[in-house]
């Protein structure tokens, strides 16, 4: 089996949809959200205050400092699915042209990476998920089987006499260190 989706083990029993191409020629698989969730506007009071604070050249508690981060912190939305591939392809999660024309939703990590050896890795079991953020003014509920990204297989080119540590890939987000 050269490339394909999976369901991750502890979503077998939640109707999770394989991505999927909604045209015949669609270059993107997509992507369904594995729960319901509420993706928040990022314009919270909470927010513009500090804002505010930092433009008018004020202090501003560490408390509501801490707040704003948390209402900036993307919204890691879970898939229910993994991907096998080829050692020398790479899964491109990208979002739908209507994700932020429809519904104020970006990823903020403009695209997302997902490696080959992210498979089946002993942390999450290569669950994909899409971060996303929500920068239009209302809040928006997201349903599970909505979709919210497209997964694009690509192959990678890698440089000549590379001295390649061998590491093995024990998560994801920052697991590799720093
Ligand atoms: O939108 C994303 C981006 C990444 N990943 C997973 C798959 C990928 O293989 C892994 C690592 O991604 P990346 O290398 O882009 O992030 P990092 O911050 O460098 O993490 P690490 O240190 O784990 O490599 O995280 C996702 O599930 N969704
Ligand atoms: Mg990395």
């Amino acid at each position: 089996m050269k490339r394909g989706f999976q369901i991750v083990s502890k979503y077998k029993n939640e109707n999770i949809n394989l991505p999927y191409r909604a045209t015949k020629q669609a270059a993107g698989y997509d992507i369904e959200s594995a729960c319901d969730f509420k993706l928040p506007s990022i314009w919270k009071l909470g927010f513009l205050k500090v804002l505010w604070a930092i433009k008018h050249e004020k202090s501003v508690s560490d408390k509501n400092v801490q707040k704003a981060k948390d209402i900036l912190k993307p919204y890691l939305v879970p898939t229910g699915i993994k991907v096998h591939m080829q050692p020398n392809e790479v899964l491109i999660i990208a979002n739908r042209s209507s994700g932020p024309l429809k519904r104020g939703m970006i990823l903020p990590n403009g695209i997302g990476v997902i490696d080959s050896d992210y498979y089946n890795n002993n942390n999450n079991e290569g669950e994909i998920f899409v971060q996303l953020m929500n920068f239009g003014i209302t809040d928006r509920e997201i349903k599970k089987g909505e979709r919210i990204g497209q997964g694009i297989f690509m192959p990678f080119l890698t440089v000549d006499n590379e001295e390649n540590n061998g590491k093995t890939r024990t998560g994801g987000f920052g697991s590799s260190g720093k």
